[in-house]
């Protein structure tokens, strides 16, 4: 059953056309990789899919709802996170006070900063938070002011703070871009673990196509804001129409 399903979706931007007569089916319990050369609309699409914004025709549904007029918390609270290529923390705070953030939220549609005022009350929703952040292996990090902390860390503390919300679509945005190679060995990793643990649907872009085949179930290649080919990760290897969308363009590692 598709859990996300976009039909039609066109944007402009003035002249140009963004993305023209995208279709996209997000399977329940899959991770669904789109990917594609600079500029093909990745990030147009998922600003839709977040509420961020809203496209000229075409439908988004998400768990038999329509997302589309609402604003982005309300999508969020619908159950769609999503991860940003920078991760999205609060430096100034620890990593307790971040994780509170996304339960208020969830919980009031917003965050107020007196909400930490009453937090002592709230031993349910810090008990959720504590348990999250041992999924992650973050527990013994809960004091730590969040700017001090290592890129990895980061990631995987944005990461707590988008599954302490329970989500059921996750949306990837470049998660591991600018990542040395072991810190984006750790967030496939982590990725893996919470796809196995809570078998969240996931939605990721990506340039990286190491972390792409490590993940994907499904793969569309956007070129030129339309859907080019939509396949398994093994047919999308070597697939001609893949190669010919990357012309012109460095070498994509893993598209050969
Ligand atoms: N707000 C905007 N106003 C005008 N043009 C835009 C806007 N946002 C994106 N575009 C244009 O729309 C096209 C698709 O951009 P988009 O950022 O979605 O591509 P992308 O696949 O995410 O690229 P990249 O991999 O480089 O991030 C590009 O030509 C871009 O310049």
């Amino acid at each position: 059953m598709a859990l996300l399903s976009v039909k039609g979706v066109n944007k402009r931007f003035g002249g140009l056309q963004a993305l023209g007569d995208v279709n996209l089916d997000v399977m329940e319990n899959t991770c669904h990789a789109i990917i594609g050369p600079n500029g093909a609309g990745k990030s147009t699409l998922l600003n839709v899919l977040v509420g961020k914004l809203i496209p000229d025709s075409g439908s988004v549904v998400f768990d038999g709802q329509s997302v589309l007029g609402r604003k982005p918390h309300e999508i969020n609270q619908m159950g769609i996170s999503r991860v940003f290529q920078t991760p999205e923390i609060f430096g100034d705070l620890n990593v307790m006070e971040n994780m509170l953030i996304p339960c208020f939220a969830k919980r009031d549609g917003a965050f107020r900063m007196h909400a930490f005022e009453s937090v002592r009350h709230e031993k349910s929703m810090i008990e959720k938070a504590e348990a999250v952040l041992d999924e992650v292996n973050m527990l013994d990090k809960r004091e730590m002011q969040a700017s001090a902390m290592s890129r990895g860390d980061k990631r995987r503390l944005e990461m707590a703070m988008c599954l302490v919300q329970e989500p059921r679509l996750l949306l990837l945005d470049e998660p591991t871009a600018g990542m040395a190679r072991a810190d984006t060995e750790n967030t496939i990793e982590l990725l893996k673990m919470i796809r196995k643990e809570r078998g969240v649907t996931m939605a990721i872009i990506e340039h990286d196509m190491n972390v792409v085949f490590s993940l994907a179930d499904r793969i569309t290649v956007l070129a030129q804001g339309t859907p080019l080919v939509e396949d398994t990760p093994d047919n999308i290897k070597g697939h001609p129409k893949v190669r010919e969308a990357y012309l012109g363009e460095a070498p994509v590692e893993g598209v050969n």
